[in-house]
């Protein structure tokens, strides 16, 4: 048996300021800080051989925090590193070294024209019916950007080609990502209707654990 933990990344400074962030590449907040900070002290002692995460520094500064706290040191493995022959090597990592895949596969969906706008503006302007459709529903596009499902569309395939594998081969997994790429993420595990995903909320920071077993992933109780 295997597992797969999945973290939101802690607060951002767009968060914080209530502003559509999407593939805009903002920091962690102080509370962003210490909510991965926490969530580190929890998975102190949870065995981790692989992390994967986006492309976007608040995720990849949520993992990196958690990793410290395990006193691991994650080496990105860049797919445009040709000349690197030796960290394609996994074999060459030392005990306290773990491989980290970053992927714009896992970013955030895309918000398009919302980007940057403050969240409580857009309800003013558009109302609210029509704000929590752009952020929530399955289908429905914002302007300019992607739905939930074009994110699925790109997030699945890579999840399903790249990151199942490794539980296949037996790793304990990480992925540090987005409220919505995990959304997709864990609706595709759980088998979450279009029609009901619209209430799954991600808290940031809060690790999610699944188990891997016989090919089959299970939320782990
Ligand atoms: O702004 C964003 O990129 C996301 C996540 O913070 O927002 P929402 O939760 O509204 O989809």
């Amino acid at each position: 048996m295997s597992y797969l933990i999945l973290v939101r990344h802690g607060q951002s400074r767009w968060n914080l300021e209530n502003r559509f962030t999407g593939w805009v590449d903002v920091p962690l907040s102080e509370k962003g800080i210490k909510e991965a900070m926490d969530c580190a002290v929890e998975l102190e002692n949870v065995k981790i051989d692989v992390a994967f995460t986006s492309k976007l520094i608040r995720a990849q500064e949520t993992l990196l925090l958690i990793l410290a706290k395990q006193n691991k040191t994650g080496i990105f493995l860049h797919e445009s590193d040709k000349r690197d022959k030796w960290s394609q090597h996994p074999s060459r990592f030392e005990e306290n070294e773990i491989p980290i895949f970053s992927s714009d596969a896992l970013n955030e969906r895309f918000y398009g024209d919302l980007q940057g706008q403050n969240k409580q503006d857009a309800k003013d302007k558009f109302g609210e019916e029509q704000v929590f459709r752009w952020r929530r529903s399955y289908n429905v596009r914002p302007p300019s950007g992607e739905s939930l499902k074009d994110t699925y569309e790109r997030t699945i395939p890579y999840f399903k080609e790249v990151i199942v594998p490794q539980m296949e081969n037996g790793k304990n997994v990480i992925v540090a990502a987005h409220g919505n790429s995990l959304r997709s993420v864990i609706k595709y595990i759980e088998n979450i209707s279009d029609e009901d995903i619209p209430k799954l909320e991600l808290a940031t920071g809060k690790p999610l654990f699944y188990s891997f077993e016989n090919g089959e992933l299970k939320k782990a109780e």
